[in-house]
């Protein structure tokens, strides 16, 4: 099973995952010296619209948790999207054991303590997530990164107030609270985008990734591994 460890790490996923070996690879570190500002993303904006949806099952992955968040009427499209619209299919985090860690994109070496991915396929093209995921503009995902404050996330903590239940790999629970994934998103829209991957085994390099620039605010409570 892969993980993080020296021996079934990123450095070896290559071995049982081809395209972890790839030349679009994720993540990346962001060098914003070199990130260019293309004026073509300034004139189609990034416009995305989501449902707030109830009873949404959360699942211990072994690496974090996911929340399976298939929207039919949501939309994300523009900026660096083309003329497709990218439908929601799953949200999930990453986060370390200290807040000093955790997060899978760095901006000029540094690390946020978390970061948020929303995964959505381009339904404009394919049938489904799992087809969609075998071509380059299969996925967009929108990368939040996490910030240790003193303020904490509502919408985030009705997530994490139900870990306790799900303490093991492959558990899941319902998360009884009505979620809206548009309260993830800063309130600064603006974000560098890049052609990548899956930033996990299998690794397909299918992945336009479009990450905010500026992070959202959590507690330290809600960003780390108890
Ligand atoms: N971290 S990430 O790049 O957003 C990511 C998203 C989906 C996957 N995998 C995935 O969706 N597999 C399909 C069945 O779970 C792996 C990594
Ligand atoms: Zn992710």
């Amino acid at each position: 099973e892969w993980g993080y460890s020296p021996t079934n790490g990123p450095d070896v996923w290559a071995r049982l995952f081809p395209q972890a070996g790839g030349a679009r690879q994720s993540p990346v570190d962001i060098c914003t010296s070199i990130a260019s500002s293309d004026s073509n993303l300034e004139m189609k904006k990034l416009t995305f619209a989501y449902e707030s949806q109830s009873d949404l099952r959360i699942l211990n992955t072994g690496h974090g948790w996911k929340v399976e968040a298939p929207q039919s009427g949501s939309r994300l499209e523009g900026g660096p999207l083309g003329e497709d619209i990218y439908q929601l299919e799953q949200f999930h985090c990453h986060w370390g054991e200290t807040s000093a860690e955790g997060s899978e994109h760095t901006v000029d070496g540094r690390a946020y303590a978390g970061e948020l991915h929303l995964v959505h396929w381009n339904t404009t093209k394919y049938q489904s997530f799992a087809e969609a995921a075998q071509h380059p503009d299969g996925l967009a995902v929108l990368g939040v990164f996490f910030d240790v404050g003193n303020e904490s996330n509502d919408e985030i903590e009705k997530i994490v107030s139900t870990l306790s239940e799900i303490k093991f790999k492959g558990q899941f629970t319902d998360i009884p609270d009505v979620i809206d994934p548009t309260t993830f998103l800063p309130s600064g829209l603006g974000y560098w985008t890049y052609l990548g991957s899956l930033t996990t085994p299998p690794c397909n390099e299918c992945v336009i990734w479009i990450v905010y620039k500026e992070p959202i605010t959590v507690t330290e409570e809600q960003v780390t591994y108890h």
